[in-house]
């Protein structure tokens, strides 16, 4: 079994560059295959397991995709089938971004119906409704959801019952080929919607607003092919921030946009963490004592959920009693098991955790339950006393390049094996001081 090990006790020194935003690249992607004309050319694209899944996804459906050195070419200038089937859609829920874009260019769509998963039982009801308000049928049966519109789908107005981003990404793809003006109200404002649109418009497409609650878009006859560059992935970027400051360390994140991250930064400046804006990137310098703070997840501006495990482990080795409160999934607290494992304090009371610290965590083995928790884990291990085992890497592998390779260069005392090897001569760890 491949498995992550490491050794708590080494303090990170140097410079880490983040990677395009995995939530970035694949609604953009998907995008790509609106076009009737032209390739699209995407750069910074990270090498993750989701952006195979969702090239794969492409190709099936005849496009013709390809991923070299960062950067993906999609020409979809041919005919596409408009279905993806269950064997992409269990590995990677966002290949339902697929739907907005066949049914915009097509008029019918067919994506295995996503289930829920670790985080929470994640329905689409929202991107279904936005559909059919712009005049798409809808059909759910034998595991797939179907869309279809008789002739071009018709602007609207479209208000979310809860900000989400993969619906307002979804609305806003099918929109940009609709006749006359769709305007999503309560919409997702995620710095990926941004992007998002930022390349639809570069393809021809008229879309404004995005940023902020409401998105207007004009649909136009067509799309063509564009060139666009990922931006960067504020949550690996938030990866390596909680890796400095657990180890006391001192790291550059090159590529850390700090307009994407007002709301972590001011949590870990609150718990004591140093964070400069440097020229080409944000300085973190861990203190020698942090202290205890509150997060609660929300849509972006608030904290992001998808580092919510990653602060659990800060949280840990702060002093006094820390409250998360998860409020965007129902069901985000799998890593909590795991970090018992570890000998962490943690009370979970309804949708919030209470994080009793500081507490000296102890290296067990642990599984990575979902791709953020398996990073939390390796966090907790960076000082945990003796060896910590991660397992279940398919999971981190959907949302981190060489997260080992680039802990190491940092100075983590870490390493994947393909093995099933004991370790032993269990070493206590060297004292962070
Ligand atoms: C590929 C990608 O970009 N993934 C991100 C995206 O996921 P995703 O787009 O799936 O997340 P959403 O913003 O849609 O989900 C937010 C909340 O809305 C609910 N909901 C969503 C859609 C819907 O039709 N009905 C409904 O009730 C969800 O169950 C959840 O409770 O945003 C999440 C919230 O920031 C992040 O954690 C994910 O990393
Ligand atoms: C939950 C996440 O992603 P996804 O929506 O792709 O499952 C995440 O990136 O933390």
């Amino acid at each position: 079994m491949e498995k992550i090990i490491v050794r708590g006790g080494r303090q990170l020194k140097g410079t880490v560059k983040v990677e395009g935003a995995k939530n970035a690249v694949l609604p953009v992607i998907a995008a790509s295959i609106i076009a009737s004309e032209g390739k699209s050319k995407i750069h910074e694209v990270p090498a993750l397991a989701d952006v195979f899944t969702i090239k794969e996804v492409l190709r099936n459906m005849n496009a013709d995709v390809n991923f070299k050195n960062n950067t993906v070419t999609v020409d979809a200038t041919k005919k596409l089938t408009t279905e993806a089937p269950f064997e992409y859609v269990r590995k990677m829920r966002a290949s339902v971004l697929v739907l907005g874009p066949l049914l915009a260019r097509y008029g019918h769509a067919k994506v295995a119906m996503p289930g829920g998963c670790a985080i929470g039982s994640r329905p689409i009801d929202l991107h279904l409704k936005g559909f059919e308000a712009m005049g798409a049928k809808v059909h759910v049966g034998n595991g797939y959801v179907e869309v279809y519109a008789d002739g071009r789908l018709q602007g609207a107005k479209i208000y979310l019952d809860v900000p989400s981003v993969g619906a307002t990404e979804n609305i806003m793809m099918a929109a940009a080929l609709a006749e006359g003006r769709t305007i999503i109200e309560n919409c997702a404002k995620e710095p990926e919607i941004v992007d998002l649109a930022n390349f639809l418009n570069k393809m021809g497409a008229k879309v404004v607003g995005a940023g902020t609650d409401t998105i207007k878009i004009d649909g136009v006859d067509k799309l063509h092919g564009a060139e666009h560059a990922i931006i960067p992935d504020r949550i690996e970027a938030g990866t390596f921030m909680v890796a400095a400051a657990i180890t006391k360390g001192n790291v550059l994140i090159k590529g850390a946009e700090i307009d994407h991250m007002r709301s972590l930064v001011s949590k870990m400046e609150e718990m004591g963490v140093i964070i400069k804006e440097e020229k080409d990137g944000l300085r973190v310098i861990g203190p020698k004592k942090l202290k205890a703070t509150d997060i609660k997840t929300l849509p972006h501006p608030g904290f992001p959920t998808d580092m919510q495990s990653q602060m659990m482990s800060l949280m840990l080795n702060a002093q006094g009693t820390s409250v998360i409160t998860e409020t965007v999934f129902e069901n985000r607290f799998m890593h909590v098991e795991e970090f018992r494992r570890m000998n962490a304090k943690l009370k979970i009371e309804g949708r919030s955790v209470i994080v009793e610290g500081p507490v000296v965590l102890q290296g067990a083995e642990v599984a990575a339950t979902d791709l953020r928790a398996g990073a939390a884990l390796i966090l907790a291990g960076l000082n945990a006393e003796g060896y910590t085992r991660v397992t279940e890497l398919k999971h981190l592998d959907r949302g981190y390049v060489n997260l080992t390779e680039k802990l190491a260069q940092l100075g983590a005392d870490i390493e994947r094996v393909d093995d099933d090897r004991i370790v032993v001569n269990i070493s206590k760890r060297t004292s962070i001081s």
